[in-house]
């Protein structure tokens, strides 16, 4: 019987072991441009590892998952980060995992508000981009350059999140 998720909110303290969490965040806004510009200010790092790296812009467009949703599996990237940013402001899951000896451990489901962005940062285990209610459209900012930049896991027993409402 595969284990089943519990969803929670997306907060930056409880996403802090898997990197950050980007949103308006007032304790970091400075006004700019002659004050007419909310600068919410280094939300988070891009990293890229590796000689010949770069940060790359991308936009994901998303197809809605269905539930109940089976995990799988899980994946990371050695060399370099990765930030997920909705563009239409509809809610999404982030599913991420602590390391284990190498393997990911039992993942952890958020629900992302729709002005939530996260960035995870190199070789957090994550699980590949999860919309739910509709097409999505991701600003993504991760790296290019030489190496495999992809590990995959596949559990031996999946995880299951249950249907939920919004
Ligand atoms: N493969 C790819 O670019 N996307 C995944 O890394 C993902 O996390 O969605
Ligand atoms: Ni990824």
């Amino acid at each position: 019987m595969s284990q089943e998720l519990s969803i929670r909110p997306l907060t930056q303290d409880a996403f802090k072991p898997f990197g950050q969490v980007i949103e308006a965040d007032p304790a970091t806004m400075r006004l700019i441009n002659g004050g007419t510009t909310e600068r919410f200010h280094a939300l988070g790092t891009a990293e890229t590892l590796g000689e010949g790296a770069s940060v790359i812009l991308n936009i994901f467009r998303g197809q809605p998952r269905r539930f109940p949703y089976s995990v799988d599996m899980m994946e990371r990237h050695p060399f370099g980060s990765q930030s997920f940013h909705p563009l239409q402001y509809r809610p999404w899951l982030v599913v991420v995992a602590e390391d284990e000896g190498g393997k990911p451990g039992q993942p952890v489901v958020f629900l992302a508000r729709g002005d939530q962005g996260v960035n995870y940062r190199a070789n957090v285990w994550h699980h590949p981009l999860m919309a739910i209610g509709g097409v999505s459209d991701f600003l993504v900012v991760d790296r290019a350059g030489p190496g495999h930049n992809l590990e995959e896991h596949f559990f031996s027993e999946p995880y299951v999140i249950p249907e939920f409402q919004l």
